[in-house]
């Protein structure tokens, strides 16, 4: 066996394979580095997956494919269209659908041998140990930072391996954090960023290939340490950059203050992950009181509701509407009558805004014109509002021919 434990104990020497099996798994087992042994590994290991989305997708039938005995995955989103361009676990026809049922229709079609196991529901502190603990091994398959501290926790407090993936735009990353035998989460990044400071995918759009290559990254490394050969991705953090066709590796070393797998551990229990990101929903109004249109008359950064901006642009009043998004999103659908500054060109462009009139400021989903207000803000301008929920709410709640994204 390699140099890291064999989490799967005497099990599978109780396994036996059929001879659809060995038919199936032939490509495997004609190799020494698998052989009929590895494959009775494969078969009596167990895979927790969290997120069925685009790292989750190629996981989920690759390793049902590759004859994982049970695989359990946790998600608690439906397919959108706008996930078809990478989650190709899930067709056209399952929008609408939850993911776990579209994957679960889909892994058992690939491979009806395999056990599949779905947790339809959000990952968080009161359930992640109860859920991972039947599990060998944990693969992070999600997209947002508190999800992943609470999975890094979760695998460091029951000493499971935790393979994370991460995408954005045309990069991605992989890892293996072994708990105590390599860094862990925490060890490679103490702090979440703030909140808003890295885009999410939803935002800054992700090649639609790409967690094609990271999440496979991922299932050879969890395979590979079911099998105990070959060299994991223990203390090593593989960076993939798709359009310069690069990868490259950078080493990761366990912090001696990590508050977790440290010595002196001050986190010995699973704490509130929101919290600790700072996260906040993006429709939530970030002052004010926002319910009936003229209750925030009193505050100047009071937020509005997409039907309390429509009232007033139908009352006819001439405000001021500044759209932050990017060139590209523009050219997808926008508001009419508004003016135009990106945000990350409205530092230098603040001298095309008046700081004594109201700015109603608006986005996709409300994240970033947030932050554009707390900007204009500290710049002194005297009354800034964000619309809440962007142009999507827009989209949802006033014009439904808008087109989503
Ligand atoms: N705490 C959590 N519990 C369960 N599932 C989670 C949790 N956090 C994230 N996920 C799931 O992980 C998956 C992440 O995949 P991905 O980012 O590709 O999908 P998405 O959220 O559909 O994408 P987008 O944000 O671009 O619409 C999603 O299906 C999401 O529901
Ligand atoms: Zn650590």
């Amino acid at each position: 066996m390699a140099n890291w434990p064999d989490f799967l104990g005497n099990r599978p020497e109780s396994m036996t394979l059929s001879n659809h099996e060995v038919a199936r798994y032939s490509r495997h087992l004609i190799m020494p580095e698998v052989g009929m042994d590895g494959q009775k590994r494969l078969k009596a290991s167990s895979i927790l997956l969290i997120g069925a989305g685009g790292l989750g997708a190629p996981l989920a039938m690759y390793l049902a494919a590759a004859g994982i005995g049970r695989i359990g995955i946790v998600d608690f989103d439906v397919v959108d269209y706008s996930n078809l361009q990478r989650q190709v676990i899930h067709g056209t026809a399952d929008v609408g659908k939850r993911k776990l049922d579209s994957a679960k229709e889909s892994m058992q079609a690939i491979n009806p041998e395999v056990q599949v196991d779905t947790y339809p529901v959000r990952l968080d502190r009161t359930n992640a140990l109860e859920i991972f603990k039947p599990y060998d091994l944990v693969i992070d398959g999600t997209d947002n930072f508190a999800t992943r501290y609470l999975v890094n926790d979760a695998c460091v407090l029951l000493k499971k391996p935790n393979v994370y993936g991460s995408i954005f735009r045309f990069d991605g990353q992989a890892s293996v954090f072994y708990p105590f035998q390599g860094p862990c989460y925490r060890c490679l990044y103490p702090q979440p960023p703030e909140p808003g400071e890295v885009p999410s995918c939803a935002e800054g759009g992700v090649l639609g290939i790409l967690p094609g290559v990271i999440g496979v990254i991922q299932a050879t490394e969890a395979v590979k340490l079911i099998l105990g050969k070959g060299e994991p991705l223990i203390g090593r953090l593989l960076h993939y950059d798709a359009l310069g066709m690069k990868f490259r590796e950078f080493k990761v070393r366990r912090n001696p203050k990590c508050p977790i797998c440290g010595p002196n551990p001050s986190i010995t229990e699973l704490i509130d992950y929101d919290q600790f990101c700072g996260v906040r929903g993006e429709t939530t109004p970030s002052s004010g009181t926002t319910s009936g249109s003229g209750s925030d008359a009193g505050d100047p950064f009071a937020d509005l509701t997409v039907e309390q901006l429509k009232a007033r642009m139908d009352a006819g009043e001439n405000l001021f509407v500044l759209d932050v998004r990017n060139p590209e999103e523009l050219a997808i659908c926008r508001i009419a009558g508004t003016t135009v500054i990106p945000l990350p060109q409205l530092p230098e462009r603040l001298y095309e805004l008046d700081k004594d009139r109201e700015i109603i400021v608006h986005c996709k989903s409300g994240m970033r014109s947030a932050k554009a207000k707390g900007f204009l803000r500290e710049q002194g301008f005297r009354s800034v509002r964000n619309v809440m929920g962007g142009i999507l709410a827009w989209a949802d709640r006033i014009d439904p021919n808008m087109p989503k994204y």
